[in-house]
């Protein structure tokens, strides 16, 4: 990370003006898109019998009062009802385990057919519509908010990894329990008593405490562990210094002024990434923790390339024997997945030297997947060093940083392109309020505040990937936005055609906002 170019050390206050760069953010923001679609959460009357979820015809039910329609809370209860029984259908249809707290329970539900999987979502939805309801806004607000304190809970008891202290198949007394840690015994109940409230841990009679699913995962998956910690001790103190960042930075654009910086005391001093790459626990914890999400539901590598989901089609790179280049590729596991399919691609992972240098060796067990996948150093904010690639992959790698650093990383591999290279982004691509599930828009709406919270960076709409590509170079032909069935991620891509100047597909971006960013970017 030395080799970071002199740029990334510029503070926001460089450069441009502070209007500028208020411009900046704006002219890639909500407020420039198109008018709102409607919020699924209900924002009318109690009475009005509003569905939350498409796909519901429970709300034509009677209800007890006859001739009114449903309330709201009982048109959400229908939909509960009938979208569970479909699902426990299913799942003893299939002899598949009914979900449960029990020790022994599955840590996830298996994989169900879409229609099941909807009915899930739903019950997700309605049952978290329906516990705000019954709770009234006042009480809502007011409790709603102390999730930090079950935050709270978690980070210290995964700190001290409590769960691991006594076989999952066993009880022990709060007494016991407090001979194998350094917590005191009043604290050590407290926090285990916040977290039974969240089905962690279980007390069967006084004092006692016994293992759920949830407690045994944090005891046995490492992974899961890692990014327990990750989010409890590195996003957890960052999110508590946003709003003295904001105050400082009201722009929110700088790297190094970020939640995080402001937590950690690096402020104008160093990047997240470079304060992780001088503390290796630190940094395998945050590379574990994203293992774990990248296994988790919606985040599976297969997506990317699963043609008749929606994937993304590599046959003609394969029947060229064309190269792909995963830009800050990590230990290449995206790579190891397209190689085992595509067997005539040549691979090259691209990450910083750290990262590179800690990468196993070789890179998997197959000795023919390894030969063709070559792991090379290299820092994005350098000018891009494997020349005339046919593809160059981004996954994750956008979202950590605001406009002007995106253009950047996007000018540096000009004049490695070769006129129709492509560019593709794999991360999250935000739709307007109110267009995914509520349960994926709650993920991708705070994944993207995460974001703010540790590089002052953000997710992007369709638009503003749109609007990056244009800032970035004329040549760059945006080709559009794909996702997966079943993904969280999309697949933006963008062809390099340097002879195209003027393209009908970049013609719809607003240019005075792109105008801003360009002048905005560093040189
Ligand atoms: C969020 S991770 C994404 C990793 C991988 N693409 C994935 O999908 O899991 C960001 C990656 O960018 C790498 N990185 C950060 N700054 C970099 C830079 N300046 N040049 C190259 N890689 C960088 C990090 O080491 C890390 O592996």
């Amino acid at each position: 990370m030395g080799k970071l170019s002199s740029w990334l050390s510029l503070s926001s206050s460089s450069g441009a003006t502070a209007e500028q760069k208020k411009e900046n953010r704006r002219s890639f923001s909500p407020f420039s898109s198109s008018p709102l679609a409607k919020p699924k959460l209900a924002e009318t009357s109690d009475d009005e019998a509003k569905p939350a979820v498409p796909s519901s015809d429970v709300a034509k039910e009677p209800t007890a009062a006859a001739g009114q329609s449903p309330s709201r809370i009982t048109v959400l209860a229908q939909i509960i009802a009938k979208e569970t029984e479909k699902v426990e259908t299913y799942m003893r249809g299939n002899n598949l385990p009914m979900p449960s707290f029990e020790v022994d329970a599955p840590g996830d539900f298996p994989r169900l057919p879409e229609e099941i999987n909807r009915s899930r979502q739903e019950i997700i939805s309605a049952s978290k519509e329906l516990g705000l309801l019954a709770q009234g806004p006042r009480e809502s607000i007011r409790w709603g908010l102390w999730s930090f304190i079950d935050v709270l809970a978690l980070t210290i008891l995964n700190h001290f990894e409590i769960a691991k202290l006594f076989p999952v198949d066993s009880t022990i007394t709060l007494a016991e329990l407090q001979t194998k840690t350094s917590l005191d015994a009043i604290n050590l109940a407290r926090l285990i008593r916040v977290a039974i409230t969240n089905g962690i841990f279980r007390e069967p009679s006084p004092n006692v405490i016994a293992h759920t699913a949830g407690s045994r995962l944090l005891a046995e998956d490492g992974d899961l562990q890692a990014w327990v910690g990750f989010n409890c001790e590195d996003v957890f103190p960052a999110a508590g210094h946003v709003l003295q960042s904001l105050k400082a930075h009201p722009e929110a654009t700088a790297l190094m002024r970020s939640g995080f910086c402001f937590a950690f005391d690096t402020v104008d001093k160093e990047p997240m990434f470079v304060t992780f790459g001088k503390d290796p626990a630190r940094a395998r914890r945050m590379g574990r923790a994203m293992v774990s999400l990248t296994g988790g539901e919606g985040y599976e590598v297969s997506h990317l390339s699963n043609v008749e989901g929606g994937g993304y089609d590599f046959g003609e790179l394969d029947a060229k024997g064309g190269t792909f280049v995963d830009v800050g590729g990590s230990h290449g596991f995206v790579c190891v997945d397209l190689a085992k399919k595509y067997k005539n691609v040549k691979f090259v992972v691209q990450d910083l030297p750290k990262t590179v240098e800690s990468a196993p060796s070789p890179i998997c067990d197959d000795a023919e997947v390894a030969e063709r996948i070559t792991l090379l150093p290299h820092d994005f904010f350098t000018e891009q060093v494997t020349k005339d690639a046919d593809v160059y992959f981004f996954r994750w790698i956008m979202h950590n940083y605001s406009t002007p650093y995106a253009i950047k990383i996007l000018q540096n591999m000009i004049p490695a392109l070769k006129p129709g290279a492509r560019i593709l982004i794999n991360e999250n691509c935000l739709q307007e309020p109110g267009l995914e599930n509520p349960w994926d828009e709650s993920l991708m709406r705070r994944m993207d505040v995460t974001m703010l919270t540790l590089l002052n960076s953000q997710e992007r709409t369709e638009e503003e990937f749109k609007s990056l590509f244009k800032a970035a170079g004329d040549g760059f032909v945006f080709e559009g936005v794909r996702r997966p069935k079943g993904c969280r991620m999309s697949i933006v891509e963008a062809v390099w055609q340097p002879e195209l100047k003027e393209v009908a597909a970049i013609t719809e971006v607003d240019e005075s906002s792109a105008g801003s960013v360009a002048a905005a970017a560093p040189a």
